[in-house]
């Protein structure tokens, strides 16, 4: 079904676009660098199945830290809470998603949560499949399913960048191997965690995604249920707790919605039981966050009452 622009996301969009000049790109991963600063695009998918969009639309993004929702739900789905939640924690921390202080000063040495780095790392190298290649296709497999799409690939430009340069993530992986919370190969753990970060979607695609989680983990065109439902909650606690970085708190009185965002400037974000949101803006904050998309998610969020609270 072919998306409809609103005038009115449109209009949003170019308030919100304003502030992609006060931000800056992450070139941290330098194949990411090559974004256009002024890009922001929007796609809400709506669980009956509508859709509106505005924006750079036809721009493609890697999910970076997005990705690290789905491989929690996969995770969870192929071991179950325990074992999960045994190398992982449930706490938001204060700290950048990078940090490694807390591996060594926290008095458990599993990571805090998920969603940053460190935990992201832990919960990849659960993914089970015989090699990394396995594992990578069960990703796939799965975000295919997700977005209904079948075209949707890693991104081996970018996969490669940050696998080239991921020295910080490298060392988050020998400590949790010290403490025993991650096993195996630390080589190829880096090369599949880079590329499940280097998932390549449209902002449509991450609104269908976000419209899966806002049904409670049914896909409202197939309407498979293809996270159980307890494990979509859980998910998206996670977003509210620490979905932002450690913008979250702020992020959760502000805008109110559970929302995932990755430092290559997308954000998706979840209504529950109306629909998914998918944001391109890569301009981000000092935190990491799209600036664009933060602001436009306020703009909506105050415009027609999202607040979950
Ligand atoms: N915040 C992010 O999006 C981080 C993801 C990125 N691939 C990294 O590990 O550095």
């Amino acid at each position: 079904m072919p998306c409809q622009t609103s005038e009115e996301l449109a209009e949003l969009v170019s308030i919100a676009r304003e502030v992609t000049k006060d931000g800056k790109i992450a070139d941290y991963i330098p194949a990411l660098g090559e974004a256009d600063q002024g890009d922001l695009s929007v796609a809400i998918y709506h669980v009956e199945n509508t859709c509106m969009s505005a924006g750079d639309i036809e721009k493609s993004f890697t999910l970076q830290s997005i990705s690290k929702v789905l491989t929690l739900a996969l995770v969870l789905m192929d071991h179950g809470e325990s074992y999960v939640f045994d190398k992982v924690g449930m706490e938001p921390t204060g700290d950048p998603f990078n940090s490694i202080v807390k591996l060594e000063t926290h008095e458990n040495q599993r990571p805090l949560n998920p969603m940053i780095n460190a935990g992201a790392l832990a919960v990849t190298n659960m993914i089970k499949g015989s090699d990394k290649e396995e594992k990578l296709s069960r990703f796939l497999a799965f975000t295919k399913e997700l977005t209904f799409n079948q075209d949707i690939k890693v991104c081996h430009e970018i996969a490669s960048s940050e696998f080239e340069n991921a020295w910080l993530n490298r060392s988050l992986c020998y400590f949790m191997k010290k403490d025993g919370i991650i096993d195996g190969d630390v080589e190829d753990l880096i090369d599949l965690y880079s590329k499940q970060c280097a998932v390549q979607m449209h902002s449509l695609d991450l609104a269908k995604i976000g419209a899966v989680f806002a049904l409670d983990g049914k896909h409202p065109q197939t309407e498979k249920q293809i996270i159980p439902k307890d494990i979509a909650r859980i998910c998206k606690t996670f977003m509210v707790t620490c979905g932002m970085y450690n913008a979250s708190g702020e992020f959760a009185i502000k805008v109110g919605i559970p929302a995932k965002s990755g430092v290559s400037g997308g954000i998706m974000g979840i209504v529950p039981y109306h629909f998914g949101i998918g944001i391109f803006g890569p301009s981000l904050d000092k935190k990491g966050n799209s600036i664009a998309g933060i602001k436009l998610l306020h703009l909506l969020s105050e415009k027609y009452e999202l607040s979950i609270f």
